[in-house]
Order: structure tokens, then sequence, then C-alpha cells
């Protein structure tokens, strides 16, 4: 079994380190001139994955934009996880899931093991019930060869007044960081227990250098942050970066081929400023 880790090197390697999501604003369905409506919601998501799936190392719909619909959208979600895979690029499910121990054990069992429908190849997660309350997740993931990405520094102006508060000796977002650190120890090439660290937030003041995982960074584009910004923000921790973007790209649809052109666009961008 490949873990995520190792596949999302392989993935990064071949295409860029990018991620983009499909976020189906109701904005978004306007502009691509589709009703808001289930077909809508379809529509613009399986033109999203056509035109991505062939060129982006990872895709990561937000499961909010989904879970709008109902189950008929939850339905659509399931088919662009399929439509994800089958085009060959790993899938990042974005519905930040955190809960008491025995309630994460049923988001493991949604999300991460091979015969549910909804399963990805990477969930967000929160650990702001307390990072041990994610071991459901960390041990489905790990049996799974799954990964995980734990909010740690988000690209909200309000994450600070929590993360970069100091419990202890360490800020909220240093002990994240840390516990992380103890999850991915002795993986190579890369832990599959990935952090969130914004685009947007500066320097982080925390210490990422031991993660040993991917680091996911959002915030290009719509919220302002651009890729020369990552390296303000990761400093010498940049070789695990993975930008996301959604909007910056969603925005050039729904033409299949300026889509794609849009998302080489940001590749490069962060090819360049990764380094
Ligand atoms: O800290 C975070 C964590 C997650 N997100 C999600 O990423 C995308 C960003 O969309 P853009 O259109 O590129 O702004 C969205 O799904 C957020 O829920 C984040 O922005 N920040």
């Amino acid at each position: 079994m490949t873990t995520f880790g190792e596949r999302l090197t392989a993935a990064t390697a071949t295409r860029g380190p990018l991620c983009v999501g499909i976020d189906p604003h109701p904005g978004l369905l306007d502009a691509w001139d589709l009703p808001r409506t289930v077909a809508g919601l379809e529509r613009f998501a399986m033109t999203a994955v056509e035109a991505l799936g062939p060129e982006v190392a990872v895709i990561k719909p937000q499961s909010a934009f989904f879970e709008a619909f109902g189950s008929a959208g939850v339905a659509v979600l399931e088919k662009v996880l399929a439509g994800c895979r089958e085009a060959g690029a790993l899938v990042l499910l974005d519905a930040k899931r955190g809960d008491i121990g025995s309630t994460m054990a049923a988001y493991a069992a949604a999300y991460l093991t091979d015969d549910s429908p909804l399963a990805a190849d990477a969930l967000t997660v929160s650990p702001y019930l307390g990072f041990g309350s994610l071991r459901p997740a960390l041990d489905a993931a790990a049996v799974s060869g799954r990964g995980l990405f734990v909010l740690a520094l988000t690209s909200n102006p309000e994450g600070p007044e929590l993360q970069h508060a100091v419990a202890g000796e360490r800020s909220v977002a240093q002990t994240i960081a840390d516990h992380a650190a103890a999850e991915n120890a002795g993986a190579s090439p890369l832990g599959s227990v990935g952090l969130v660290v914004g685009a947007t937030i500066g320097r982080t003041g925390v210490d990422l250098s031991a993660v040993n995982g991917p680091l996911l960074a959002p915030g290009i584009g719509a919220q302002g942050a651009t890729a020369a910004d990552l390296r303000t923000v990761f400093g010498d921790d940049l070789s695990a970066v993975l930008p996301t973007t959604s909007r910056e790209v969603l925005g050039a649809g729904p033409d299949v081929a300026a889509l794609r052109a849009a998302a080489r666009k940001s590749v490069d961008q962060v090819q360049a400023a990764l380094g």
C-alpha cells in the first residue's frame, strides 16, 4: 500500500505543486450562466473535473457547497470524487470535520475507508476539540493509506485570536504542529498528516521545520494572497508547501480550455515562487 505522502510527492513531481478547489459558489454558477439548482451544480462541478482532473496534482471539492443542495448535492459530490480519481488527480475533501472521538470514528468511516462512496485521498480536519480527538481519523487514514490536513493557522482574519493564543509555553498552532510532527516521525519522503497554513497570514511565528508533512496553503487569489507571499509565510519550509486556490481558477470558466490555462498559469506562478 502506498501512503498518501508518497502519492502526493509523486503527483506534485509530475503535475506541479498545486491544488485547485471546486467551490461552486452561487455567484460562480451565475457567472457560468448556470441555474442555482442541482443540475447547475452538477454541470459546474463535472466541467471543473473534466478540465482540471487530468491537469493538476490535487483537487479539493468544498463539501459545504454540495451539502447546501441536500442529498442530491451529496450525490454530485460522490460523482466528483469518482471523476477526480478516474482522471488521475488526488482528491482532498474539504469538510473540516472534528468532533468527540466516538463521532470522529463515524466521520473516519465516511471519508477514510475504502468502501465508502465519500472516500477521498485526504480530508481536512479540525483539531479544536483537542488533537487527540482526531485519533480515529488518524488511525483510519494510516490503515487505508489516506491523508489528513489539520487546521493549524487558517487563512481567515479571525484565526489568530485562537491559533496564536499561548497555552502553557507554546501557541495553540505550535502545539498542533508538534502533534503533526509526532505523527509523521520517520516517514519518507513525506508523512501523511499535513497542516493547513494560510498564505494570507504573514510570518507564522510557528516552527514548522519538524512537521515532515504537507503544508496546504489556501488564500491565494480571492482572499488576497499571491504566490510570492509563500516565501514570507513558510521561509525555509517551502519544500512541502501545497498552495491551493479555488475562485482564482474557477473564474476562468466555463470554457474547459480556459480553466486548464488558468490552472497552468497558477502552477507556473507557484513553481516560480517555491523555487
Ligand atoms: O484556512 C483555510 C482553510 C480552508 N480554506 C478553504 O479553501 C478554499 C479557498 O477558496 P478561494 O476561492 O481560493 O478563496 C475554500 O474552500 C475555503 O473553505 C480556506 O480558504 N482557508
